[in-house]
């Protein structure tokens, strides 16, 4: 049975104080049984926010690392230095660093394997573009970008990866995609993993729809047999919305 997993993507929003007194209000209350809650922030919160989740239930994640474990990669944060803050999760080929700063598939893959290396949660995102759906390439995109990203991942790894199916064309628009649409596709990639690997492998792999998920629409996607959970950016920011998502998802 896979647990049903709702991360919170906060992109560049939240100072420090932000991020401390938005934990304060969602501890205890986003800790609900048979859902893991999640929260990607921006690095400079992060120290702050694993000390504040310690004794609690919810995971914190950064939104990207180098896949190198240091050298002259100026602005760049590894796996490494991750790992020694506790972090749990990383976000991996979000469609805002694909876009704006030229992640290929192939530095995705790179990306995980260096996650995997110090024992960090890959949440990995794929999905298409507007063009792509409207031409009716949505799957072999996905396929595409899930194949290159677990290129040579064991299948235990791979049974760890959290897939994050987000439409871009659904990202911060209010645009979301229907929660039938997003279960063919997430079952699809379900299947794409099962060709990779076997059953078993892509019955353990979870797989979350993101896209202008809000607490008035998060019980559809959670009620498709496919859908895990989802990767939640605006409606994130806020704490009494993040501990309905959580609530929601159970
Ligand atoms: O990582 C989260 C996604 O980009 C979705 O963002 P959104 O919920 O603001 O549409």
């Amino acid at each position: 049975m896979r647990k049903p997993i709702i991360a919170g993507n906060w992109k560049m929003f939240k100072t420090v104080s932000e991020a401390v007194s938005f934990f304060a209000d969602v501890k205890g209350k986003a800790e609900i049984d048979g859902v893991e809650a999640v929260v990607c922030a921006p690095y400079t919160t992060l120290p702050a926010l694993v000390e504040a989740a310690k004794g609690t239930s919810i995971a914190i994640g950064a939104q990207n690392l180098h896949f190198e474990d240091n050298g002259a990669f100026t602005g760049e944060i590894s796996g490494v230095m991750l790992k020694d803050l506790g972090v749990k999760y990383v976000i991996i080929g979000h469609s805002e660093r694909r876009a704006y700063f030229g992640e290929s598939d192939e530095i995705v893959n790179k990306k995980v394997h260096a996650a995997f290396k110090h024992a960090l949660l890959p949440i990995v995102c794929v999905g298409e573009k507007l063009e792509e759906r409207e031409a009716g390439q949505t799957k072999d995109v996905c396929k595409v970008q899930t194949e290159a990203a677990f290129q040579g991942l064991s299948a235990a790894q791979a049974a760890d990866v959290v897939i994050a199916y987000e439409p871009i064309w659904a990202i911060g628009t209010g645009k979301s995609s229907t929660s039938a649409d997003a279960e063919d596709v997430i079952a699809y990639i379900r299947g794409v993993v099962e060709g990779l690997y076997d059953a078993a492998t892509a019955a353990a792999v979870r797989i979350q729809y993101g896209g202008s998920v809000k607490p008035n629409n998060i019980a559809e996607y959670m009620a498709q047999p496919n859908i895990d959970g989802a990767l939640v950016g605006g409606a994130s920011l806020e704490a009494a919305s993040y501990i309905q998502l959580v609530e929601g998802a159970k």
